[in-house]
């Protein structure tokens, strides 16, 4: 059975000692994975306690990154207090990158076309 809680639980585990975090409604409990979050603690502390759906989507996290979550998740909001979801396209790229524009007249790296066939991904 998943539990609930609601934003007000999730909110007395804002620090290190104990951190969770809402992403699309689910509660993450994210204590141990703050000294192994590749985008560092800092970030996880600053949404610790709350909410922190919009800062997780924009940084576009990869469909790793959406795989490794379930091990961290400990229950759900309980449905009054939850959000419409807008997830993001988990696939490389995003709706603000057009293919199309991949015009390569601004080379920027890739020198002449040896380089690299994918296109790059800014972040
Ligand atoms: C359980 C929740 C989370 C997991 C499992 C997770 C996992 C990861 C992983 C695996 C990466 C490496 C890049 C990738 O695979 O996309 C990453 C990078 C990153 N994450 Fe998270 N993350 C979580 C939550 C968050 C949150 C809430 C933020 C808030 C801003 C965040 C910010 C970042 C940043 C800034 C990077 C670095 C991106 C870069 O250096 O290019 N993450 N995360």
């Amino acid at each position: 059975m998943t539990k609930q809680y609601s934003l007000a639980d999730v909110k007395t585990h804002n620090d290190n000692r104990s951190s969770w975090i809402v992403i699309h409604n689910n509660i993450y409990d994210v204590t141990e994975f703050l000294n192994e979050h590749p985008g560092g603690e800092e970030v996880l502390l600053e949404q610790a306690g709350k909410d922190g759906s919009e800062a997780f989507e924009d940084v576009g996290h990869s469909s790793d990154a959406r795989e490794l979550m379930i091990k961290y998740k400990i229950g759900e909001l309980i449905e009054s207090e939850r959000k419409p979801v807008k997830e993001k396209n988990p696939d490389w790229g995003n709706s603000s990158t057009n293919p199309d524009s991949s015009n390569s007249e601004n080379a920027e790296t890739a020198p002449s076309d040896l380089g690299s066939s994918q296109w790059h991904l800014e972040s």
